[in-house]
């Protein structure tokens, strides 16, 4: 049984008692700011010179410096840029302000994992990865809720790096919800194969299949939408409340029969077959350089994949639909519909 943790086993002054510096405003970047600001922690933000997410975050009341300075000012350096950037900022802002004692917090695993930062010994390397996108990270924390994590430590400088990242999980809300505690390696390779081959992936990858078989046989997109993308949703919160058994017993023995029968011929072992070699490859650092080498070219590979998959038409159609719903209102006000602005 993987050891479990909860507000009541993490002190939250230790991390009161540091001065944290959250790198990059993104996503993640924002939550764990605003979270740790609103648990009482003395947080600045670092940002690259010209960055696009200063005003965002000083709007929000957060003082902003550069990732040089906000890490020479800090003694807990949490790096929340791109996983691609990372080791820029690693080696050219972070490395030469790091003062012996910090401690290193991340999200993910990936850098630490595939050898492109490699801290120092005497800094405390933690990881608090939330399981799930930042901006349910502040909405959860805001609602009095949290968005479960895990949470790991790679390197124990001080001795006192799991009382560190536990007293951080409370405070981004983490500990509410639940905290397990994991490694560098299982978070890296188990978050890379679940956002490839499930959540992210192989989700988009379905609904894709779903609405082109039904629109390409005539039925209306429209009707193609709600069918494969919309009512997901509304399946997936049942899944998430009790299982795949709770969706079961909730729809009509039809749709229970028809999942049994007509669920292993779409998703066949075959496709099993696929998510072993799709592992295979995070395993043996084949995806990381991929994506590494990519980037470092300039990301035309990312880029014209990302274009592929703005112009599917569920997109368009998704997006004139959504207007006209009543009960749709968008939370995430930096969220642009219909282009791939973060
Ligand atoms: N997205 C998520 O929900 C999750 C992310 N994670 C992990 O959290 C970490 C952060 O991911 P995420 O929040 O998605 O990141 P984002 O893409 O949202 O980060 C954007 C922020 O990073 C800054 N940034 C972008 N490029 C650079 C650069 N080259 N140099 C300096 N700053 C830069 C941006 O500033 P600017 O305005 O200047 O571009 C912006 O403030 C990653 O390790 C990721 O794997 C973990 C769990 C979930
Ligand atoms: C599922 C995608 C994710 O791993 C996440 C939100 O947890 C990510 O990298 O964004
Ligand atoms: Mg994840
Ligand atoms: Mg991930």
């Amino acid at each position: 049984m993987a050891e479990l943790f909860y507000d009541d086993d993490a002190d939250l002054s230790i991390i009161a008692g540091r001065k944290v510096a959250v790198i990059g405003y993104g996503s993640q970047g924002h939550a764990h700011a605003l979270n740790l600001r609103d648990s009482g922690v003395d947080v600045r933000v670092g940002l690259r010179e010209g960055s696009s997410s200063r005003a965002k975050a000083e709007d929000a009341g957060l003082q902003v410096l550069t990732v040089a300075a906000a890490t020479a000012w800090a003694d807990v350096v949490v790096i929340l840029a791109p996983d691609q950037a990372q080791r820029h900022l690693y080696a050219n802002d972070i490395a030469p302000n790091l003062a012996a004692g910090s401690a290193l917090v991340f999200a993910h695993g990936f850098n630490i994992r595939f050898g492109y930062i490699t801290p120092p010994d005497g800094v405390d390397v933690v990881m608090i990865a939330p399981k799930g996108p930042g901006h349910l990270v502040r909405r959860e924390y805001v609602d009095g809720r949290g968005v479960p994590v895990i949470v790991a430590v790679e390197q124990d400088a001080t001795g006192n790096a799991w009382a560190l990242a536990l007293s951080y999980a409370k405070a981004i809300g983490g500990l509410r919800a639940a905290g397990i505690k994991t490694t560098f390696t299982e978070e890296t390779e188990s978050d890379l194969f679940g956002e490839q081959a499930v959540l992210c992936g192989g989700v988009s990858q379905l609904i894709q299949y779903g609405f082109e078989t039904l629109t390409e046989a005539g039925y209306q997109p429209e009707v193609a939408y709600f069918e494969v993308l919309h009512e997901l949703k509304l399946i997936v919160d049942l899944i998430n409340e009790g299982g795949i058994a709770k969706q079961r017993w909730s729809v009509s023995d039809t749709a229970e029969y028809g999942d049994y029968v007509s669920g292993p011929r779409v998703i066949d072992p075959s496709v099993k077959e696929n998510m072993k070699a799709v592992l295979a490859d995070i395993q043996n650092g084949a995806f990381a350089k991929r994506f590494i080498d990519d980037q470092d070219a300039g990301a035309p590979e990312f880029t014209a994949l990302r274009a592929k998959g703005e112009a599917h038409p569920i997109e368009a159609v998704g997006r004139r639909l959504r207007k006209l719903f009543a009960w749709v209102k968008p939370t995430d006000s930096d969220f642009v519909e219909g282009s791939a602005a973060r």
